[in-house]
């Protein structure tokens, strides 16, 4: 049956190894190879890793769409396999009905209500990046990529697993390098063919830095829901209510630990998973978003201008950026949502489909790993034109209903889109909201300088090179 897919266009392969030997290039130089790959003149690609792995890439919006409504495909392809040693079957990666009841359980945790309390912890987080950005702002460049990681790491722990580390104060802090380290080597061993077995990955591949890394991310994490079942056990014995602050809507972790507490089927290490799930999904994700928007508003000095104006008129003096003050924040929502069509934080996700399908016509066998190349859906020309300009405009209500409904699919679409897509936006828009009031900022890189590297999430080589000022100074 995999001859099937023959009928669908793609790059010439090799007898056996088939396209595996294009893949074996640096981590920046793959997103390219894919897009060197992809064929202009087909809504979707065939390519084989080896002649008994086939690949189907989706890059336009129609393919994408019979994917993604719908229940046809939610299962995860096996390239998520290379992350069950840290994420376990947590949300991202469970299937069938161990995912269907965790997204049913998880739902409320991030229910709007939740949301809005979590505006201040947002303001408070970014008002410590605020500070140490004070320091920088003298017009010396200097690399904000980690400075911005460390903020949202430090907001995830707080609103979702209870706990304030203050990661931001510390010079240096392994569980990032760790998430960094590991989702590099599990992107490496996607295109090593030599590394798809356990026991060699172990002897010649990068099987000891993997379980370092994998011992410095379960500390945290195991870490991270003693403490909050120890606080979860304290206050539910002195009041017989939930945690403080938390009411009848509880947060993420303390929702687990009350399920578990009231003999709901969840272990320990059910637990584990889902924390691991969130702290990675929930702050790497919003880094490399806040990040580029900062990047992009950087080199476009008068869609910068704009937004100054914006936050000035909306924000006027008050200190705290309330959900109101959000919802008005319109122009910088538009920035932010364009920066993440130019630079999808998730640049390309997996499923492997449980029936045959028809996409574009061509039978698709089930069992094929299918693609969804988001990073270049988004650069469609015929959904938006002349792709590679910022032009946060594209997202005014009317061009927005020019276009297909699945040509812009940033957290996904359907039942298994992104759990954290309000959390992300309001985030990002209170941190960015925080940082741009205060200062000015200029980029320091071209685009192709950047040299984006698609490690699960995408990341810029060089970080992102700023020059900062104070504002009215
Ligand atoms: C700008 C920020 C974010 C982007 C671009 C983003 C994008 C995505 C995408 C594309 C998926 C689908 C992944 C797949 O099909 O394999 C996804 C799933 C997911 N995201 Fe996000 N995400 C963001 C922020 C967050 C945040 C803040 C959280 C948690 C608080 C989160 C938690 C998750 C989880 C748990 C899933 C799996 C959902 C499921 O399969 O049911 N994400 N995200």
């Amino acid at each position: 049956s995999v001859r099937a897919l023959d009928s669908i266009k793609g790059p010439k392969e090799l007898p056996i190894l088939g396209n595996a030997l294009d893949f074996l290039v640096p981590p920046d130089e793959i997103l390219g190879v894919m897009i060197s790959m992809c064929r202009k003149d087909s809504p979707m690609t065939r390519f084989w890793m080896t002649k008994f792995k086939p690949y189907v890439v989706l890059h336009s919006a129609p393919c994408v769409e019979v994917l993604l409504s719908g229940n046809k495909a939610l299962t995860k392809s096996s390239d998520y396999d290379y992350l069950l040693p840290w994420l376990g079957r947590g949300l991202l990666i469970s299937t069938g009905a161990k995912w269907f009841g965790r997204r049913k359980m998880l739902t409320p945790a991030f229910h709007f209500k939740i949301l809005e309390d979590f505006v201040e912890v947002f303001n408070q987080k970014s008002a410590i990046l605020v500070s140490k950005l004070a320091e920088k702002a003298t017009g010396e460049a200097f690399d904000i990529f980690n400075m911005v990681t460390m903020c949202t790491l430090d907001t995830i722990m707080e609103t979702t697993m209870g706990l304030s580390m203050d990661v931001q104060r510390q010079s240096e802090i392994p569980y990032v390098e760790a998430v960094h380290k590991i989702s590099s080597i599990a992107q490496d061993r996607q295109k090593k063919l030599w590394q798809q077995w356990d026991w060699l990955f172990r002897l010649v591949g990068d099987g000891k830095e993997h379980d370092r890394c994998l011992k410095i991310l379960h500390g945290v994490s195991l870490t991270t829901i003693r403490e909050r079942r120890r606080l979860y056990a304290a206050s539910s014995k002195s009041d017989n209510s939930a945690p403080e602050g938390t009411k009848e809507r509880l947060p993420f972790l303390d929702l687990l630990l009350k399920y578990s507490a009231e003999g709901v089927d969840l272990s320990d290490e059910d637990i584990r998973e889902e924390v691991d799930t969130f702290m990675f999904e929930g702050h790497d994700t919003t880094a490399t978003a806040v990040n580029m928007t900062l990047y992009l508003l950087g080199s476009h000095p008068q869609v910068l201008a704009k937004v100054h104006e914006e936050l000035d008129a909306v924000l006027g003096d008050d200190e705290f950026i309330s959900s109101e003050h959000l919802t008005q924040l319109k122009y910088l929502e538009r920035c932010v949502k364009e920066a993440l069509r130019l630079y999808p934080s998730v640049p390309i996700i997996g499923r492997v489909s449980a029936q045959d399908l028809v996409i574009d016509g061509k039978l698709i066998p089930a069992g094929t790993n299918l693609m969804i190349f988001i990073y270049l859906l988004h650069r469609d020309p015929e959904q938006f034109p002349d792709p590679e300009t910022f032009d946060p405009d594209r997202f005014l209500p009317e061009q927005i209903a020019k276009r297909h409904p699945y040509a812009y699919v940033p957290f996904s679409a359907g039942p298994r889109n992104c759990i954290g897509q309000k959390f992300a936006l309001m985030e990002e828009k209170v941190i960015l909201a925080s940082v741009l009031r205060r200062f000015t900022i200029k980029s320091l890189h071209r685009p192709h300088e950047l040299r984006m590297m698609g490690e699960i999430i995408l990341r810029p080589k060089r970080g992102v090179m700023l020059k900062m000022w104070p504002r009215n100074n």
